[in-house]
């Protein structure tokens, strides 16, 4: 049988439990002895399940062994006090099922082995306990397993909480928001197939009954400049491929398209359109449904998939120059479907296209652009007409989500459960502003995890006369300051 211990630091107990979840008390001290030396030949083979419980908890290779230990035996979880830490594993281990979330429920946050559902289950009895606000907060390099985090942790929710008609629709809406959220903002990377290229913190309102009535998705920085540009092995957001590979034939043809994404400059430049671990076309029907169960009515779907389509139709304009050197737009097609996609008169977007309109002490100025200016203007319209696009999806899926006396009649939301989820941190040669950004944000919140536990948890050791060996680590405030110190950092240098 597969044991695994579970420590309850709080005592001198120690609780043998099978996988299965069955629980082996030994009798007496013989049985007390037997079970305390299992414990130990088995802590030896999969590590302890908090890192405060190793004896040498100040070494990285002592921390690092145990991860290692444990992630062997497909442990992927353990805690560092209240702090959970996450390896992923890239393989299903079927540790999601609802017996699993069932295990966790209403359990003592160190009687089951680590996991993402006792956070979640933690974080929900505080919230109904104490009637106060909670944040999970997810953070971690981008692939680290973040986003899977997240809607495991939804899904619990989803699971455990009490259940109305009502109630059922705005978790149902919670959930489909996903995938939804991810064909628009999340892109095939070098580093996660199913990268998240924004940042989202979402927010589950629960009522006084602890039921989800209510939800709101704040997002940020999504990473425009991959609509026109991507790294080579790296896509466009998935949105792109699953209307073409899925889009039924009189769709397309309405929009103008083909089904072959290589027909399209804003998809090729990274040139792996196809990604074996990906299926547009199956992804593409969980979206259509998605759509419709949050609400997207079919002229609603056709005007967003309007827009999508144009952005394909903006990559695909060429110009000339002509004999002064202005760019001149060589296909009238591309303008043509714009025109009827966009809703705007074809001559006046062909003429922005090429020109530039300052307006001067209330006197508007029109001027040419050569290739290079009108190239970079079309861009600047695709990002711009995409990033408008993904914030009216989410304005639309928190109309979706939010509140309604009359779906949940007499019930009022009191508490709130945010989940912050920001990509990745990344370092690659050309990297985009707002990765740039992210990378910035995600030092930030470094920062504010070693404010919440290192600092003050050492400073309250010391305030009130605790024994204690101050613990070395590296403060990453000087990474802060590189970037937002004033006149000198970087954002002040580039705003200046
Ligand atoms: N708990 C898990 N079990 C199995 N596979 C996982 C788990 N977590 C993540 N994965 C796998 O790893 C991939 C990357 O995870 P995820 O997209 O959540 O990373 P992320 O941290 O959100 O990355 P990014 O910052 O790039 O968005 C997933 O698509 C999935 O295949």
């Amino acid at each position: 049988m597969e044991l695994q211990i579970e420590y309850i630091p709080t005592g001198e107990i120690i609780r043998v439990v099978s996988q299965n979840g069955e629980c082996k008390t030994a009798a007496g001290s013989d049985g007390i002895r037997l079970t305390m030396e299992s414990a130990l030949t088995a802590r030896d083979r999969v590590g302890v399940q908090d890192f405060v419980l190793l004896e040498n908890f100040t070494s990285e290779a002592a921390f690092i062994e145990n991860l290692r230990k444990r992630f062997k035996e497909n442990l992927i979880y353990t805690y560092i006090g209240s702090v959970l830490v996450s390896v992923n594993p890239y393989k299903d281990l079927e540790i999601y099922s609802k017996q699993h979330m069932e295990r966790y429920r209403g359990v003592s946050f160190y009687e089951v082995s680590p996991h993402l559902y006792a956070i979640a289950d933690n974080s929900y009895r505080s919230l109904r306990i104490e009637r106060k606000d909670q944040c999970i907060l997810i953070s971690g390099e981008s692939g680290a397993g973040k986003t899977e985090a997240t809607k495991k942790i939804l899904q619990y929710y989803a699971v455990t909480c009490p259940a109305s008609d009502q109630v059922e629709t705005v978790k149902d809406r919670l959930l489909q928001s996903n995938p939804v959220l991810e064909a628009f903002g999340n892109a095939k990377t070098l580093r996660n197939d199913n990268s998240s290229r924004f940042g989202k913190y979402m927010d589950v309102q629960f009522d006084y009954k602890g039921a989800p009535v209510g939800g709101h998705i704040l997002n940020y920085l999504l990473e425009k400049s991959r609509v026109v540009h991507q790294n080579h092995g790296e896509r466009n957001f998935h949105i792109f491929y699953q209307l073409l590979e899925g889009g039924e034939d009189d769709l397309l043809r309405r929009l103008g398209l083909e089904k072959n994404p290589q027909q399209y400059h804003y998809l090729v430049k990274g040139q792996c359109a196809r990604v074996s671990s990906i299926s547009d076309k199956n992804d593409w029907k969980v979206v259509r449904r998605a759509l419709s169960v949050i609400n997207f009515n079919d002229n609603e779907v056709e005007d967003l998939l309007s827009i999508v389509a144009s952005v394909l139709h903006l990559g695909n304009v060429q110009f000339a120059a002509d004999e002064q050197g202005n760019a001149q737009v060589t296909t009238e097609n591309q303008i043509k479907y714009l025109a009827r996609l966009l809703g705007v008169e074809g001559s006046v977007l062909r003429e922005a296209l090429i020109h530039k309109t300052i307006i001067a002490k209330g006197e508007e100025l029109v001027s040419p652009l050569n290739l290079e200016q009108a190239a970079y203007a079309r861009d600047a319209l695709a990002k711009a007409v995409y990033g408008r696009t993904f914030s009216w999806l989410v304005n639309k899926i928190n109309k979706s989500l939010a509140y309604k006396e009359a779906e949940c009649p007499g019930w009022r939301s009191a508490t709130v459960l945010g989940l912050l989820d920001i990509y990745g941190f990344e370092v690659f040669q050309h990297n985009s502003f707002e990765q740039f950004c992210i990378n910035y944000c995600n030092e930030k919140l470094q920062q504010l995890f070693i404010e919440l536990t290192l600092k003050s948890e050492q400073e309250e050791y010391e305030s009130e006369g605790i024994a204690w060996e101050p613990v070395q680590y590296f403060n990453n405030k000087i990474i802060c300051d590189l970037v937002e110190e004033k006149f000198k950092g970087i954002i002040s240098i580039l705003v200046s």
